[in-house]
């Protein structure tokens, strides 16, 4: 197939509603990092080095340079994604239009494609490029639907647009039709300037080479400024790309027509050896990887750049014409209760769909049902010998035992399912929140209250089949079964905050057993509370597991008498029932409400 000849690439993606035609010029861009922040002298290290650029509407701009040039740098100072701070230092005028951005203005009027496409795996691609749709635009929900029609059939996806994304848990569509849904998704705004970092990576070479036509028909034919990173492309790749801009050790060594970059080599003393892709022979001499090619004089250098380059590249920024930038209101297009709806629906699919979540619970269910029954099966009806304090005691501390399993079981079974799950569906939330497409208010509701049935049907599914078996006590049931709905509830509030407050995924799932621990220690199960160290014991009053043992000893033991044992006081438990429900209503609140103020920190944090 001749991709580039391509008749559905010489189309228009969309009808163009609003020109808004974006040009972005960087001028003496410089960018140090300081290296030893330990040591009284500080050292900074330099990434870019007085870097001026530009890239206008209709033209793509491929950046090159050998790894650690200043590549992923250069675009996140384009992109808004980096300031000066105490371990960077940050010169230079970046202008949108001739204007100053912030990166709030750049999300309203430009899309920023990340390396890793990060979508829900758990949709199908038409569903994905919905779901964007139907959040971001105020159009009516025909008009969505003809506009994701378009982008579908334009990008090709009309084949895979019914195959789920897929990704670590669901087998999905391909590396490349990954990340064409990608692009579709962030084509639903119809964004003038589209910047991508390393759009190709890990694409076979006719996959890559659809992608970068792509990226040039929509220059081309919508008059969109494109901006990507790209490493080592092949011949039929770099003949296709537009302008490039070469970086070595953070200096522009060369920037123009990729094709003039013959010429210029020519200039510097250099000559393409026959047969070879001009990218491979350039990246090789920059990386100063000499082996191969036999080179006397050093070509890229800083000084041939200003000598040749960069009078014509200064002259044509001088001549830049763009007219004022629109930044469109950077509202929600919808209102909070359409958000909701819409995440609900998805978070639904996604549960539904996700055999490790489903199957996974159901299986959890099971095992947990068969092992609470056996291993304590009847034990409430082989009531203890009253004359023998021993046989009082052992008999005791298994009933507590059982209950403090059964409670931590559902406690665990939520929380440990959501560090699993919620962080890779963070960086979807993340990314979707920085591009405005709902409030995170909208989200942590629309995923609530999907999980809100299964917190309350697990639990209560458990303890019906296991509550008789064991032989608890049959007027204590309904109050055991709303302790461990709540306990379901904690566990899902503290499973979402600790998912929040860290900023990697691996540092949560690595810090919930530290959060855990303390609340287990204090939970009075393991030692009696008025052992334990005086400066520590406050951590008791936030232990759930302190309440909900306090709640269950009382509803078992209340009225029992055991020739003047009482449980309840022997264990240090002194709450009423209702003091001890209600302070554990009042800790699945407070762990949601957490849960909602760290993610709502950490979106305003990325954007
Ligand atoms: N915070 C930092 N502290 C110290 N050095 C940094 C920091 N951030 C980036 N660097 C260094 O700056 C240089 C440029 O990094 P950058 O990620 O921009 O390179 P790149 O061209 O995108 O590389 P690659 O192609 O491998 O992604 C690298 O040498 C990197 O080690």
């Amino acid at each position: 197939m001749d991709i580039a000849n391509n008749s559905y690439l010489n189309k228009p993606l969309m009808d163009i509603q609003q020109k808004n035609n974006v040009t972005l010029k960087w001028d003496n861009l410089n960018v140090e990092v300081l290296e030893q922040a330990r040591q009284k002298n500080k050292t900074y290290k330099t990434i870019l080095n007085n870097c001026s650029g530009y890239v206008t509407q209709g033209q793509t701009l491929a950046i090159m340079g050998p790894s650690g040039s200043g590549k992923t740098t250069l675009l996140s100072l384009l992109t808004k994604r980096i300031k000066s701070n105490r371990s960077q230092k940050i010169q230079g005028e970046i202008l949108m239009n001739e204007s100053q951005y912030t990166a709030e203005d750049f999300s309203s009027v430009a899309a920023y494609i990340l390396q890793n496409d990060i979508l829900m795996e758990s949709l199908t691609v038409r569903e994905t490029i919905e779901f964007a749709a139907r959040l971001k635009l105020k159009d009516s929900e025909q008009e969505k639907m003809n506009k994701v029609n378009s982008i579908i059939k334009k990008l090709k996806l009309e084949k895979c647009q019914n195959i789920y994304v897929g990704g670590t848990y669901i087998k999905g569509i391909s590396g490349g039709e990954r990340k064409r849904t990608n692009i579709g998704v962030e084509l639903v705004t119809n964004p003038q300037l589209i910047v991508l970092d390393e759009p190709t990576s890990g694409l076979d070479s006719f996959t890559a080479l659809l992608i970068v036509n792509l990226l040039k028909q929509l220059a081309k034919n919508e008059n969109k400024t494109i901006v990507f990173t790209i490493h080592q492309p092949s011949s039929e790749i770099y003949n296709s790309l537009n302008r490039i801009l070469l970086l070595r050790n953070g200096m522009t060594v060369y920037q123009g027509d990729s094709r003039e970059i013959v010429p210029y080599m020519q200039k510097c003393g250099l000559t393409l050896p026959d047969y070879c892709n001009p990218a491979d022979f350039f990246m090789e001499i920059i990386a100063n990887n000499k082996t191969q090619f036999e080179i006397k004089e050093e070509p890229f250098t800083l000084q041939l750049y200003q000598e040749y380059v960069q009078p014509q590249i200064e002259e044509e920024m001088r001549n830049l014409q763009s007219n004022k930038l629109i930044i469109p209101e950077s509202a929600y297009a919808n209102n909070f209760f359409y958000e909701t709806k819409l995440v609900a629906q998805r978070s639904l699919k996604n549960f539904y769909r996700s055999p490790v979540l489903l199957k996974g619970k159901i299986f959890q269910l099971v095992v947990m049902s068969f092992a609470i029954s056996s291993l304590w099966w009847r034990l409430g009806n082989d009531q203890p010998n009253n004359n023998n304090i021993n046989d009082i005691q052992q008999w005791v501390m298994n009933v507590t035992g059982l209950l403090f399993f059964i409670g931590i079981g559902c406690f665990m079974n939520v929380m440990m399912t959501l560090t699993i799950t919620f962080p890779i569906e963070r960086s979807v939330f993340l990314k979707e929140e920085n591009s405005h497409s709902y409030r995170v208010s909208s989200y942590f509701m629309g995923k609530l209250l999907i999980e809100l049935p299964y917190i309350i049907i697990y639990p209560t599914l458990l303890i019906l089949v296991c509550y008789w078996l064991v032989g608890l006590r049959t007027e204590g049931f309904l109050v055991c079964a709303f302790v461990l709905i709540l306990m379901s509830l904690t566990g899902n509030g503290l499973g979402l905050m600790t998912g929040a407050m860290f900023a990697s995924p691996q540092v949560s799932a690595a810090m919930s057993p530290m959060l855990l621990l303390p609340f287990l220690m204090f939970s009075g199960q393991y030692s009696n509370l008025d052992y334990l160290a005086g400066w520590i014991t406050w951590i008791q009053y936030l232990s759930p597991f302190r309440y909900m043992q306090n709640a269950f000893l009382i509803n078992q033991f209340d009225g029992a008498d055991y020739n003047g044992y009482d449980p309840v006081q022997v264990l240090g438990y002194s709450l009423s029932l209702w003091k001890s429900i209600g302070v554990l209503i009042g800790l699945a609140t407070g762990f949601h409400i957490l849960a909602f103020v760290f993610l709502k920190a950490r979106a305003k944090k990325l954007s």
